[in-house]
């Protein structure tokens, strides 16, 4: 979809800002540009929608040498975010999310329609934010409307520089994890700039990490935590690499345990043979679970004893708190085990209730990411992978 051929930028002063350049990002995916600051990821960017020309070589969009076409109408098929959002401070919300429909002479009702309905996809509601101006917007919310109005021609290109990098962490983290979702609806093809070595892992398909005008490695996120081209790259991704490849390495049911299982309409056992036990309901779909002290408390008078006065799981079972969808990802897995001061967390087979899989435990989470960073670490040395783990054995 976006294709560098040995592109090179040299600024009047001399300064070689992207030399030779050669990458191809695919329809519908998201690739992330970091690396310090001054390092060209900006340059690089701007060369896409023409606000700078390259000195040397040849960018392609969609198989169109981009040279040849017309900048404005160029610009029309690539949605632009940055950080200081630029928002019309005298236009609403609604009308600013609708500007480029409106320069594309769409009729004023079909814009304001589609700008309506972008800005619900963002997470605003348009009946409420539609007829503020900017300057009644919090930060992360103008980030929105600049996302929405990029989205709003439905440009098959975005190129979003730094979009959330003047929000405080907090918003930050909120607008990544709408972004993604986001994209997993729209599927653009993006170009996606931050210096951000977290962010860069957490919303790209792939990363480029630029050194000095070039692109070190050009790698899916696991790959560049795992498996560092450069001794540069290993730098930058940072000696808690291993940390950070807890949010790229998806839980798998390989990895889970099987605890004793009970049925919500099983008679109490006395004995649960375990500390504690899962508690399905008839569906085997995930209800909760039951220590073994619950089990063998005297039965007394009970709430709600099964039919036939005897006791059953059910009327012991305590709701689960903390369970995850098999793929989310081990630090998410890490986060909520912390959260609930849980040793173990359910995981179940979608995100909604759905059937139960097994447990992940400690043990077993350190073993996944093991297991993670051998497969891309073949080539790296031993000693190295062992400095990386979370958890000493
Ligand atoms: N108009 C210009 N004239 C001369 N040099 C420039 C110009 N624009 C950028 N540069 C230089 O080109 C290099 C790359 O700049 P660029 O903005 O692409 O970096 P960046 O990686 O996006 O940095 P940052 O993260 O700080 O935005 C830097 O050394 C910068 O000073």
């Amino acid at each position: 979809m976006i294709r560098f051929e040995q592109v090179t930028k040299c600024y009047p002063d001399g300064t070689t800002a992207v030399d030779d350049l050669s990458f191809e990002v695919t329809a519908g995916e998201l690739v992330t540009l970091v690396g310090p600051s001054g390092c060209g990821k900006t340059t690089t960017m701007k060369m896409v929608n023409r606000l700078i020309e390259p000195t040397s070589g040849r960018i392609f969009l969609d198989g169109q040498d981009i040279a040849a076409a017309d900048p404005v109408e160029l610009r029309r098929r690539i949605g632009y975010v940055i950080q200081q959002v630029g928002l019309f401070p005298h236009k609403t919300v609604l009308e600013n999310t609708a500007t480029v429909p409106h320069l594309l002479g769409w009729k004023r009702s079909t814009a304001r329609a589609r700008a309506a309905e972008l800005l619900d996809l963002v997470g605003l509601d348009p009946r409420t934010y539609g007829d503020r101006y900017p300057d009644q917007l919090s930060g992360g919310q103008r980030q929105r409307v600049g996302v929405a109005r990029a989205l709003a021609a439905d440009p098959p290109v975005l190129l979003m520089d730094e979009p959330f990098g003047a929000v405080d962490p907090v918003v930050r983290d909120h607008l990544q994890s709408e972004f993604l979702k986001l994209q997993a609806a729209v599927r653009k093809t993006v170009l996606f700039v931050t210096h951000d070595i977290e962010e860069a892992v957490r919303l790209g398909d792939r990363i480029a990490v630029y050194g000095q005008g070039r692109i070190e490695q050009f790698d899916a996120p696991a790959a560049v935590l795992g498996a560092p081209a450069t001794p540069y790259v290993a730098e930058f991704v940072g000696a808690d690499r291993g940390l950070k490849r807890l949010s790229v390495t998806p839980i798998e049911e390989g990895d889970l345990e099987q605890p004793p299982v009970v049925h919500l309409d099983d008679p109490l056992p006395r004995d649960l043979g375990a500390r504690w036990a899962v508690v399905l309901d008839a569906e085997d779909n995930l209800h909760g679970w039951i220590s073994a002290e619950q089990a063998a408390e005297p039965s007394g008078p009970v709430p709600g004893p099964a039919p036939g006065g005897k006791v059953s799981v059910r009327d012991r079972a305590r709701r689960m708190e903390a369970w995850l969808p098999v793929g989310a990802s081990l630090k998410q897995a890490f986060a909520t085990m912390l959260q609930h001061d849980a040793g173990w967390i359910a995981v179940i087979d979608r995100a909604e209730r759905g059937r139960f899989l097994g447990v992940l435990t400690p043990a077993r989470l350190h073993e996944a990411l093991r297991r993670s960073i051998d497969a891309d670490a073949q080539d790296i040395p031993r000693t190295e992978v062992e400095l990386e783990t979370v958890t000493p054995r």
